[in-house]
């Protein structure tokens, strides 16, 4: 489980999260939307450690990450993260991107590893691509090994952050197909900061829509996916979009 109490977070003199107040169950599936700049990445960022809370608590499986001395390495063998610019080992071949926290981090046994990896690799649609190098990849295809990375970890919580928004459109529903399935499975907790509202729509069960900062709604899909919540969000995204 995922508990934000009264979390605040500053860069610098910048107010970038007040207040936040959430809760996420294990095996929720819950989409993070807003405009740009609103916080989005932060909020899921302070999830996994990679940025610090000034105040309030956030406790993640168990484990305070208020603390200052919150084992980190711990949180993050369950909890993975996907980046919108994928972050693969550009050195290293598909399999061995797949394989190596498993082999460092959890001490898998090596036969054991490689046919976890290979499942998965499967289970992307990238069974042929085991020994490619990431700059042989589609962006789509580098994004798919990099959910597999993080699927080969066995996450409780897996985070999302905006996956599909650096990919050329033809490649964004490969990524969302795979993203559905595992939010279909149910068994891991999935936070995915998007803007792709069709995905929201088919497996959120809840939307949180963020700005400035905040939390402003934090509905039930089913809730959200009422008029005029949802028109409010497709015209923050709209002006988003345009922006781009
Ligand atoms: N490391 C940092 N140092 C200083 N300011 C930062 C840092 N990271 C983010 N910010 C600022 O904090 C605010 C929130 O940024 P964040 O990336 O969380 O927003 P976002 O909602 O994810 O935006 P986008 O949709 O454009 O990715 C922005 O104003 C940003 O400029």
């Amino acid at each position: 489980m995922i508990e934000f109490k009264n979390v605040d977070k500053y860069y610098g003199k910048y107010h970038a999260l007040t207040d936040i107040n959430l809760q996420v169950q294990q095996g929720e599936v819950v989409v993070v939307i807003g405009p740009s700049g609103s916080g989005k990445s932060t909020l899921i960022r302070t999830i996994n450690g990679l940025e610090e809370i000034e105040s309030g608590q956030l406790i993640v499986n168990g484990m305070d990450l208020a603390d200052k001395k919150a084992d980190l390495n711990e949180l993050r063998k369950n909890v993975g993260m996907v980046f919108q610019h994928f972050n693969l080992y550009a050195n290293k071949t598909v399999i061995e991107n797949i394989m190596l926290a498993p082999r460092l981090v959890l001490k898998r046994d090596e036969a054991e590893n490689k046919k976890i990896a290979l499942r998965l690799l499967d289970t992307v649609g990238l069974a042929e691509k085991a020994d490619a190098y990431p700059k042989q990849l589609s962006g789509g295809q580098k994004q798919r090994v990099a959910i597999a990375r993080s699927l080969a970890m066995k996450p409780k919580v897996l985070l999302f952050d905006e996956p599909t928004s650096a990919l050329d459109p033809e490649m964004i529903d490969d990524v969302l197909n795979v993203m559905k399935s595992i939010a279909k499975q149910g068994d891991m907790t999935l936070v995915v900061v998007t803007h792709e509202m069709g995905f929201a729509r088919e497996v959120a069960d809840r939307v949180i829509f963020f700005d400035q900062g905040q939390v402003v709604e934090d509905d039930p899909a089913e809730e959200f996916f009422k008029q005029p919540k949802e028109e409010r969000a497709r015209q923050f995204l709209s002006k988003i979009i345009t922006h781009k």
